[in-house]
């Protein structure tokens, strides 16, 4: 799904302008006290490729996506966003890489006293400074398109969880982010809801944003990804184009891993 073709003007990811990719992760190691958690991750993600990492439970894959925004400080290795090393713990503008990386939760981390559309256009005033009509103009536009335009005034309590991550979606794109990090999207919600939400990140895939995924959803990690990580006990043991991984009778070495993880 590299450099496609975008025809969606809420969606637009931004042209590439540069030639080296957005994401590179060089020999990245993470440790929760004596507990190494990652164990020198190499990982570069291509201007509009779309990564989904999957693996057991432990295995560290959140971990790695709160490295790639500095939600976790880095043990040691390198974390280059855009060619800026954001892994030393001084010396970077942290907040100017972090608004180019939009990220959503498990558990959407909606601010409950406002309204749907305060959520949404909340950033974007405060941080990019546009004036309160347009912030809630650009708000109503991402609400529109995540199919939520008539929830603008409610409460995120009035919402079904589905609702709430599409709500979630586009408070991160009202950033107008290079980048998507979806941790679990999926995984709190009740089966029914599930798909309204990978409908949007489909959307956003076809749209040429550079993104990655942390998921359990196999047949849409399938359907969407440029490639599959495996990740187990805090390394890279397979990557790969999914069809090519999944689906080839060669890869018994990635069947017995999925037999495992799932
Ligand atoms: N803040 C923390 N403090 C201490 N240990 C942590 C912290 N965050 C994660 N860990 C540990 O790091 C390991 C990897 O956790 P992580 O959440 O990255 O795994 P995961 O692969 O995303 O798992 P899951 O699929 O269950 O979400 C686990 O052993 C976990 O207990």
């Amino acid at each position: 799904m590299t450099n496609k073709p975008s025809t969606d003007p809420v969606f637009t990811a931004p042209v590439a302008t540069r030639s080296g990719a957005p994401i590179q992760v060089k020999d990245l190691h993470k440790s929760f006290g004596k507990n190494e958690v990652l164990k020198g991750i190499d990982l570069e993600v291509a201007n509009g490729e779309v990564v989904a990492v999957i693996g057991p439970s432990g295995s560290g894959k959140s971990t790695l996506l709160r490295c790639l925004n500095r939600l976790e400080e880095v043990t040691s290795g390198e974390v280059l966003i855009d060619g800026v090393n954001i892994a030393p713990a001084t010396g970077t503008n942290l907040d100017k890489v972090r608004q180019k990386i939009g990220m959503v939760f498990q558990h959407f981390n909606l601010f409950p006293n406002m309204t749907v559309l305060e959520n949404v256009a909340l950033a974007p005033t405060e941080l990019r400074k546009l004036s309160k009509a347009d912030a809630r103009t650009r708000a109503q536009e991402l609400l529109d398109r995540v199919g939520l335009g008539e929830k603008a005034d409610a409460r995120p309590a009035q919402l079904s969880g589905g609702q709430k991550q599409r709500v979630a979606i586009a408070r991160a794109l009202a950033m107008s982010p290079d980048i998507m990090l979806f941790d679990e999207a999926t995984s709190a919600l009740d089966p029914e809801m599930v798909g309204e939400v990978l409908q949007v990140i489909r959307d956003l895939a076809a749209s040429g944003m550079t993104m990655v995924l942390v998921t359990h959803e196999m047949g849409f990690a399938r359907e969407v990804a440029d490639r599959v990580v495996f990740m187990a006990e805090g390394v890279v043991v397979e990557q790969g184009d999914p069809k090519v991984l999944f689906d080839a009778p060669q890869h018994q070495r990635t069947k017995d891993f999925l037999s495992k993880v799932l």
